[in-house]
């Protein structure tokens, strides 16, 4: 594929009409095996394995990207933590920004992100519209589905101190993943759209793995693939 240098397009650019194929990015073949179902053969859809953690993914989203034909937008996929108050256990979350929610440097005075000490962004938007477009798309279909932030960690929150501090750090984040900011900035260096869509199987706070959800989080997965298909 052509592959574009960074920046050519900007991510915040309305899109009205999505060309092309879409890459599906998942952390683990659980995962891969769910989006699948949802999405039935439908061959502009692609799925393939991210790893867990950021740099996993982004380097596996860059060579997925280098060998995939005619691809139009890139989509991280997966189960994740909801943040109280914002989205519950099988709850579909929609991103509308892929915010890497720990990458920068303490300082005395607290977080200082990329932006702030002049290295970029831990921001990636994404498309008003398609972000828009997929929630109303997921709600029309009777699917609890919510639009907000989501966050990419490099390690999953596990008490209640860093879930309210990175939940104020990002007003309205309403999940956490661990893939998503790595997935979105290759495919920002691409050119080329990303998206984010979660299905929360756990709540963000105190690690409790006893009650997370994965089974129900999955089925969400699939059931908002088999919509999505529609309207990407
Ligand atoms: O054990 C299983 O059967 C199983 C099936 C599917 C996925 C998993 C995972 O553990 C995936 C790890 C993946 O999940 C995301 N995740 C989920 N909850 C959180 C969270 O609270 N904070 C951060 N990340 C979360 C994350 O993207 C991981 O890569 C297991």
């Amino acid at each position: 594929m052509d592959l574009k240098p960074h920046g050519l397009i900007s991510q915040s650019e309305s899109y009205s009409e999505l060309n092309g194929n879409v890459l599906v990015m998942v952390s683990v073949e659980a995962e891969r095996e769910a989006v699948l179902r949802g999405l039935q053969g439908n061959s502009r859809f692609e799925v393939r394995l991210a790893g867990v953690g950021m740099a996993l993914a982004a380097a596996n989203t860059a060579f997925a990207l280098a060998a995939a034909d005619n691809c139009g937008l890139v989509i991280s996929a997966g189960i994740a933590g909801g943040f109280a108050g914002q989205a519950a256990i099988g709850d579909i979350v929609v991103a509308t920004d892929i915010v890497a929610a720990d990458l920068g440097a303490e300082s005395p005075d607290g977080f200082l992100p990329l932006d702030e000490l002049g290295f970029g962004s831990c921001r990636v938007p994404v498309p008003a519209a398609l972000a828009a477009r997929a929630a109303a798309a997921l709600q029309a279909a009777g699917m609890p589905a919510k639009a907000g932030p989501v966050l990419t960690v490099a390690t999953a929150t596990g008490t209640a101190e860093t879930a309210l501090r990175h939940a104020a750090l990002v007003p309205g984040a309403a999940a956490e993943g661990m893939e998503g900011y790595g997935v979105a900035a290759a495919a920002q260096q691409a050119g080329l759209p990303a998206m984010e869509v979660r299905a929360v199987s756990n709540a963000v706070g105190p690690r409790d793995k006893a009650a997370w959800r994965i089974k129900d989080a999955l089925n969400a997965l699939e059931q908002a693939f088999a919509i999505l298909t529609e309207v990407l």
